[in-house]
């Protein structure tokens, strides 16, 4: 089946408030007659209401966050709720990226209670998974995205992965301009709709799974040519309004 396609900048922590009023400017007028894929942009938290502002008008382009929390309100400091992001306007919400995992000791239930949480809230969750380098020098690339995806499928059910998205993002490849190649990216997309597939063919078949790690605006056509590939989650070329609409423009004309 067709699936439309979604490409997503996570802008991670940059920017300021001119920067975003900036970047999404220029994104608009880069995007406007895009009509073949879904676009998404997460900017820090602090700016979704300089972007909520700068995105009146148009629907190109969706709102994001690159994170949420658990509780909806009370003494969690620092947390950011799942209503407060629908007051801005976000729809696509990125969970379990390996920088949290990493950095904020994230585990695999607790991305899973995110997910959940998410789908509660009517938020389309983008839950990140992907292997680290010596997990694929390893062979246990599928192995460790398989146990990511299990957290939320033994818990929620496969129904949870209606209208959520998926983003293969081998850690190796972030930040690192070594993306994965378009077949080795392709094999493990097909392996997690597969393993989605023994569950529910048919939720298998609707699930948007991007590929993210060191896409650019010369590397994203020959992903976007692989089957299993529908869209991205871009991180560094999302901060250029050019290379971010090459990107996307790529996706629409390779899923036609
Ligand atoms: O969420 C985005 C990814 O971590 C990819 O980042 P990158 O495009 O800078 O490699």
């Amino acid at each position: 089946m067709a699936r439309r396609p979604l490409v997503m900048g996570n802008w991670k922590l940059n920017g300021s408030k001119a920067f975003t009023k900036q970047l999404v400017e220029g994104l608009k007028a880069e995007l406007k007659d895009v009509k073949g894929c879904d676009v998404a942009i997460a900017p820090p938290v602090m700016y979704l209401a300089e972007a909520e502002a700068a995105l009146a008008g148009q629907s190109v382009i969706a709102l994001g966050s690159q994170n949420v929390d658990l509780k909806q309100s009370g003494a969690f400091t620092g947390d950011i709720s799942t209503e407060m992001l629908k007051d801005f306007g976000a729809k696509y919400i990125i969970i379990g990226h390996s920088e949290r995992r990493q950095y904020h000791k994230e585990s695999d239930e607790f991305v899973a209670q995110k997910f959940g949480a998410l789908k509660e809230a009517g938020l389309v969750p983008v839950l990140c998974i992907g292997e680290t380098e010596q997990e694929n020098e390893e062979g246990k690339t599928q192995e460790v995205c398989q146990r990511q995806i299990d957290a939320v499928l033994n818990t929620l059910g496969v129904e949870a992965f209606n209208g959520a998205i998926i983003a293969y993002e081998p850690i190796w490849a972030i930040g690192t301009g070594k993306s994965a190649t378009p077949e080795q990216a392709q094999a493990i997309h097909k392996s997690i709709r597969d393993h989605i597939a023994a569950k529910s063919q048919a939720v298998a078949d609707q699930v948007i799974i991007q590929y993210g790690g060191s896409v650019n605006d010369s590397n994203a056509a020959d992903l976007f040519t692989q089957p299993d590939i529908d869209g991205a989650l871009v991180g560094g070329a999302s901060l250029k309004a050019d290379a971010f609409a090459v990107i996307v423009k790529a996706a629409e004309k390779a899923k036609a």
